[in-house]
């Protein structure tokens, strides 16, 4: 079966440095799969590959087996890519819920224009993160970390994706916030969203995983269950440092 996501044979440099180097892994439908590696890797630039918000040197990106490669990002965001960010990038002058509407627009001026916003729609979207109507009017100034994710994925799930990117999803947050999280995360899961999660917190992106890819260098090193990965032996000596 064709895989839902493919980066196939990816270069990308920067100058002297390989981001991708040869980078060949994909994502079945309904997969989540972690992305995981050191400091450095080129986890980061695949997601921005990925998204277009970068341009590779060689390869394909491919979605459902077309090559999305040539695309500008709001095109493939139309067709069902979306990521979150290392650091949170909300709209910082607009409340919680008009950044949910930001995700929830839809691309022609004309229905934006004759339908207007949707309130049930930003509702359903923010508590389907774990706010509640009173989060609505809070601006991005005052939320916590964990709030900030929670508003992410709450925009990024708002735009009907077909894969989520998620990056370093668990960074900053409290206990109690990996908890929440992680639990929508196995939620969406359940019901068949497809990932790519990244995450140095690997106790935290276990339970969450299908199958992990270890990269180093911009190649992947080696590929399997989470436990198959962390038991070999170039990954113990690449990431873990044995
Ligand atoms: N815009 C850029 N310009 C120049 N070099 C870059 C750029 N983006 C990334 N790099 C370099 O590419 C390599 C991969 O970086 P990347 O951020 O993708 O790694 P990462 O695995 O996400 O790291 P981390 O876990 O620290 O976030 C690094 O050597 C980085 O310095």
């Amino acid at each position: 079966m064709t895989p839902l996501l493919e980066v196939d044979r990816v270069v990308k440099r920067f100058g002297g440095i390989s981001a991708a180097n040869d980078l060949t892994f994909s994502v079945g439908q309904g997969e989540s799969l972690g992305l995981i590696g050191p400091n450095g890797a080129g986890k980061t630039t695949v997601f921005s590959l990925i998204m277009g918000e970068h341009r590779q040197n060689s390869g394909a990106i491919r979605l459902k087996g077309q090559d999305i490669s040539a695309l500008p990002t709001y095109e493939r965001i139309k067709r069902g890519v979306a990521r979150t960010y290392q650091v949170p990038r909300p709209f910082g002058e607009i409340n919680v819920a008009e950044n949910i509407r930001v995700g929830l627009m839809p691309d022609s001026i004309r229905l934006m224009l004759t339908e207007g916003p949707d309130p049930e729609a930003e509702l359903e979207l923010a508590r389907s993160v774990g706010f509640d109507a009173g989060d609505l009017a809070r601006k991005p100034s005052e939320l916590s970390m964990g709030d900030l994710r929670k508003l992410e994925l709450a925009r990024t799930l708002a735009t009907a994706p077909q894969i989520i990117l998620l990056d370093e999803v668990f960074a900053g947050l409290t206990v109690g916030e990996i908890a929440q999280i992680s639990e929508l995360l196995a939620r969406k899961r359940a019901e068949g969203m497809t990932f790519i999660i990244v995450s140095h917190d690997l106790r935290s992106l276990e339970p969450l995983i299908d199958r992990a890819v270890v990269m180093t260098f911009g190649q992947v090193i080696a590929a399997g269950t989470f436990h198959e990965v962390m038991s070999d032996e170039k990954v113990r000596a690449a990431y873990l440092g044995h």
